[in-house]
C-alpha cells in the first residue's frame, strides 16, 4: 500500500550488492519502495506518494479498519470482553495526560495503557491514531480552538484542553462523523472532568465542526501575521522549529520552498521499517516472516538494502524481531550505519567503535557486519539503562564480536588514542529529524537544547578523531538536519584539529550512500549527506565521513 508504486513487481538486492549492476534478482518478489524513482526531483514524487498513502491509511484507521503504521499495536488480540470506542478515547486521554503532565513518551506510555484497557485490535488502532495524531497536530488544533473560545486558551484546565484537542482531531484529522466525534468526546468530558467541562467541550466542538479542515486552514493562513507563523500553525510545529528547519534546508542545498513539504512529512504516520541484520537473516527471509506474521505485504527499502517495510502491523509478532536478528529501524539510520561500515579506509579494518551506541540499532547492524568481516566492535553508551538496551540489541551476535561498555565517549580520545580503525559518532542531538516518530518531541525541545548539544557533539567528534588511527575513518551522524548540529560541528572541529596537527580528508558521503542505496538519496550530490523525510521517506539523518590522513602526535 505504501509503495511508491511507479514500477512493476520489484526485486530485492541484498546488502553489499554493487549498485547499478543491473542484476536485480527477483527472488524475494517484494516491491521496492520508490521503484523507478530517479535521483533528486523524482524523489519528491515518492515522498508525496507516501504522504498520500499515509493519510489514506489514517482515514481507514479512523474507521477502525487498520492499525496505525507505527504499528506497535497492530494485530493485538482481544483480551477479555469486547469494549467500545469510548474506551479507546479514554485510553487516548489518559496517555495525553501522562505525556503532558508527567513528561511521558507516548510510544512508551501507550502500549501498557492499551493492555490495561484490554482493547481489541480495532479499538487499539483507534486509540493509537487518536493519541499520535492529537499529539502531532496539537499546534494546529490549539490555533483553531483558540478561535472558538471566548477566553484565553492558556486559562483552560489541562484535561479540558486535551479533550478539545482529541475532539478536534476526530473532527478534522480523522473520518469520524461529526456528531459521533462531538457526542463521544462530550461523554468522555463528563466522566473525566464533570458537567461544566462537558458543556464547554460541547460548545467549542460544535463551533469547530461548523467548518471542515480546508476551511479552518484557510482561516489560519489568513489570520497569521506572516507566512512562517501560518506554516507553524497549519503544519503544527513550534515557530522556532519552522525557522530552523527552513535554515537547515538552505544550509544543505535544498530550496526553502520545500519547507511546507518537510513539515507535512513530519505529520505523516511513519511506516514500520525493519532492518534485516546481515548474516543473521536475509531481507527476503524477513519479508516472508513479516508477511506471515502480520498479513501485510512488505516492500523493499528505497535507501537501505537491508530494509523491509510494512504499512502497519505489530513487529513484535515477527520471530526474527523477537530474537534480534532483525529490528525496527528507520531506513536512514540503516543507511548511515552501512556507510560507516563500508566507507573506504587504508590498512587494517578490525577495530570498530560505536561511541554513542544506545539503544543499539546501529550497533547491532555494525556488529552483524563486523562478524562477517572478522572485526570487533566496542559499543559504548554513557547511561546504564541504554547500555542494557545495547546488550539486548546485540544478543543474536556471538559474544566475542561486540563488547558493550558504559563510558563517557569523550574519554576515548585521551584513553585510547589512535586505537580504532572505524568510529561511528551517532551524536546525541535535538532529534529534529525524527519528529514523525516521536509525536510529542517537537513540543519539548527548545533552541537552547540545540546550542547546548552542539558543544557535546564537538567534544564527542574530537574524541573520535583522536581515537582513530592514521588512515582510519570517523562517521559523524545526527538524526537532526539542524545546521548547528551538522556541518557546522564538523567544519568547526576539523578547523581546530587541523591547528593541532590532525589531517582529515572529507570523503564524499553522497557517493558513499549512492554505492549502497538501492536508489540514490535526493541530496547525494553533496559531500556531506543529508536525508529528508519529504524526499527520501527517511528520518532526516546527517552523515559526514572523515578519514584521518595524518596525526602530529602518534
Ligand atoms: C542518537 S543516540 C544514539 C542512537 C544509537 N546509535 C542507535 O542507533 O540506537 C545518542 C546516544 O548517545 C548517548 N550519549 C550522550 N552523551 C554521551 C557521551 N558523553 N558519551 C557516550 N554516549 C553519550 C545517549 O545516551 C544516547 O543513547
Amino acid at each position: 500500500m505504501a509503495a511508491a508504486g511507479t514500477g512493476g513487481r520489484g526485486s530485492y538486492r541484498p546488502a553489499g550488492r554493487p549498485h547499478g549492476s543491473g542484476q536485480q534478482r527477483g527472488h524475494a518478489g517484494i516491491q521496492r519502495r520508490g521503484q523507478g524513482r530517479e535521483r533528486g526531483s523524482a524523489g519528491r514524487g515518492a515522498g508525496q506518494e507516501r504522504r498520500r498513502a499515509s493519510s489514506e491509511s489514517a482515514g481507514r484507521r479512523a474507521q477502525g479498519g487498520q492499525e496505525p503504521s507505527n504499528g506497535h499495536q497492530g494485530g493485538r488480540r482481544r483480551r477479555g470482553p469486547r469494549r467500545t470506542g469510548a474506551d479507546a478515547r479514554q485510553v487516548a486521554l489518559e496517555v495525553l495526560t501522562r505525556v503532558g503532565r508527567d513528561g511521558a513518551f507516548a510510544n512508551l506510555a501507550l502500549p501498557p495503557a492499551l493492555d490495561a484497557a484490554g482493547l481489541d485490535s480495532r479499538d487499539a488502532a483507534l486509540a493509537t491514531a487518536l493519541t499520535y495524531g492529537t499529539l502531532r497536530l496539537q499546534g494546529r488544533y490549539d490555533a483553531i480552538i483558540a478561535l472558538c473560545l471566548d477566553r484565553p486558551l492558556e486559562g483552560l484546565d489541562d484535561v479540558v484542553l486535551d479533550l478539545l484537542r482529541l475532539g478536534a482531531h476526530q473532527l478534522l484529522g480523522m473520518r469520524v462523523p461529526g456528531h459521533a466525534a462531538v457526542s463521544a468526546t462530550v461523554d468522555l468530558a463528563r466522566r473525566s472532568a464533570g458537567h461544566g467541562a462537558a458543556g464547554l467541550v460541547n460548545a467549542v466542538l460544535r463551533r469547530i465542526s461548523a467548518k471542515d479542515l480546508g476551511q479552518w486552514l484557510a482561516v489560519l493562513r489568513e489570520q497569521a501575521a506572516d507566512e512562517v507563523t501560518a506554516l507553524a500553525q497549519v503544519e503544527s510545529h513550534p515557530l522556532w522549529v519552522v525557522k530552523d528547519l527552513r535554515q537547515a534546508l538552505v544550509a544543505h542545498g535544498q530550496p526553502a520552498e520545500e519547507l511546507a513539504a518537510l513539515l507535512a512529512a513530519d505529520n505523516a504516520d511513519p511506516e514500520v521499517v525493519l532492518c534485516a541484520r546481515p548474516g543473521l537473516i536475509a531481507p527476503e527471509r524477513l519479508a516472508k516472516e513479516a508477511r506471515l506474521a502480520t498479513g501485510q505485504e512488505p516492500t523493499g527499502g528505497a535507501v537501505s538494502p537491508c530494509a523491509v517495510i510494512l504499512a502497519g502491523g505489530d513487529p513484535g509478532r515477527i520471530r526474527a524481531v523477537r530474537d534480534a536478528r532483525a529490528a525496527v529501524e528507520d531506513e536512514g539510520s540503516q543507511l548511515v550505519a552501512l556507510m560507516a561500515a563500508q566507507a573506504p579506509l587504508e590498512g587494517r579494518d578490525e577495530r570498530w567503535l560505536d561511541l554513542c551506541a544506545g539503544p543499539g540499532g546501529k550497533a547491532a547492524l555494525l556488529g552483524a557486519l563486523a562478524a562477517q568481516r572478522g572485526a570487533h566492535l566496542v559499543a559504548n553508551e554513557i547511561t546504564a539503562h541504554r547500555a542494557d538496551l545495547v546488550r539486548s540489541a546485540v544478543r543474536a551476535l556471538a559474544p566475542e564480536v561486540v563488547e558493550v561498555r558504559q563510558d563517557d565517549g569523550r574519554v576515548y580520545g585521551e584513553q585510547e588514542p589512535g586505537r580504532y580503525d572505524r568510529v561511528l559518532v551517532d551524536a546525541p542531538c535535538s532529534g529534529l529529524g525524527s519528529l514523525r516518530r516521536r509525536p510529542e518531541s517537537r513540543w519539548r525541545r527548545s533552541r537552547g537544547d540545540v546550542t547546548e548539544l552542539a558543544q557535546l557533539q564537538r567534544e564527542l567528534l574530537t574524541s573520535a578523531l583522536r581515537a582513530v588511527r592514521r588512515g582510519g575513518l570517523v562517521a559523524y551522524v545526527t538524526c537532526s538536519p539542524h545546521a548547528l548540529e551538522t556541518e557546522l560541528v564538523v567544519r568547526d572541529v576539523l578547523r581546530r584539529q587541523e591547528r593541532e596537527g590532525l589531517g582529515v580528508e572529507v570523503l564524499h558521503a553522497g557517493d558513499a550512500a549512492t554505492r549502497i542505496a538501492p536508489r540514490p538519496p535526493a541530496g547525494a550530490e553533496r559531500e556531506m549527506l543529508q536525508l529528508w523525510p519529504h524526499l527520501d521517506g527517511t528520518d532526516a539523518m546527517f552523515c559526514a565521513l572523515l578519514r584521518v590522513t595524518s596525526r602530529a602526535d602518534r
